[in-house]
């Protein structure tokens, strides 16, 4: 038996504006499944509404996303969203709900509103492997925000999307859960062909996990492609208005130090 052949998500031209401000103009990209990609950029510079343009929670001003058959926009809305599966910045949540509980609804709707002894299964085996299955029956708004972040993160590995959208996933995590949560996202996006897309503030984070960067800035696309071609010195400046040193980790990563502040 042959393995079916994935689509790339396809970005052709896209434009975007927020409150009637443009934000990004002519981004063209070409995601390809079982690939992470990491979106780095300044504050502001649209990596969230992106994201959230990719779901069609924003409309496009111009331009066309597609993936296989489906197109934004033409694409029935639900089955559209349905390709993805979107983890958010904002996770705070005050509900009367378990840890378990939480990373069920991740399936909810493909359960119909009934929990089978499978999903439940996959909720605890998902909670296991996020580290944080002893947490399973404490309530989601008595959780330190790190481990808020890991529930919600198990939770939205429990739909079987064809792409992860997480926007700074790791922001309230110490170190060692920041690598086990980017370890798993990257065994489980190879192992199940996802296209994944991780918004980063840190370099070397983005670095060490991103088959490729997506570098926003100036109101659009500022560079794409394999960390070790692109993160350099110069990128950083021009996007950062920063001056840095890019070094190189023991298996030929950027390593990026930065330096000073270019003064104004
Ligand atoms: N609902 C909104 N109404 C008005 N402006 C908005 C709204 N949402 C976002 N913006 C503006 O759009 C711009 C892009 O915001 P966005 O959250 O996409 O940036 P970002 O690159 O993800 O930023 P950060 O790194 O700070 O999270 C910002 O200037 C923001 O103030």
């Amino acid at each position: 038996m042959t393995a079916p052949v994935l689509s790339p998500l396809i970005l052709k031209s896209v434009g975007l504006s927020i409150a009637g401000q443009p934000l990004i103009r002519d981004l063209s990209l070409s995601l390809t499944p079982g690939h992470l990609y990491a979106i780095i950029g300044p504050n502001g510079t649209g990596k969230t509404s992106l994201m959230r343009a990719l779901t069609g929670e924003i409309p496009l001003d111009s331009g066309h996303v597609s993936l296989g058959e489906a197109t934004l926009g033409r694409s029935h809305r639900t089955d559209w969203h349905d390709l993805f599966s979107y983890m958010p910045q904002d996770n705070t949540a005050d509900i009367a709900m378990t840890v378990l509980e939480v990373v069920v609804m991740g399936r909810l709707k493909a359960l119909d509103l009934h929990i089978d002894d499978d999903t439940l299964h996959q909720a605890l085996h998902r909670l296991d492997a996020t580290g944080i299955l002893p947490l399973a029956d404490r309530l989601i708004g008595t959780l330190s925000g790190g481990q808020r972040q890991m529930a919600f993160f198990a939770q939205t590995l429990m739909r079987d999307p064809r792409v992860m959208l997480l926007d700074e996933p790791v922001s309230a995590l110490d170190l060692s859960h920041q690598l086990a949560l980017l370890d798993h996202l990257a065994d489980q996006t190879r192992r199940h062909q996802w296209i994944s897309v991780v918004i980063l503030h840190d370099l070397n984070l983005a670095a060490q996990y991103a088959d490729a960067l997506i570098v926003l800035g100036g109101g659009g696309l500022k560079a794409f492609g394999p960390p070790a071609q692109i993160l350099t010195p110069a990128l950083i400046a021009d996007t950062y208005g920063v001056e840095a040193d890019v070094l190189s980790d023991r298996h030929g990563r950027p390593l990026v130090q930065p330096l000073r502040r270019r003064s104004a």
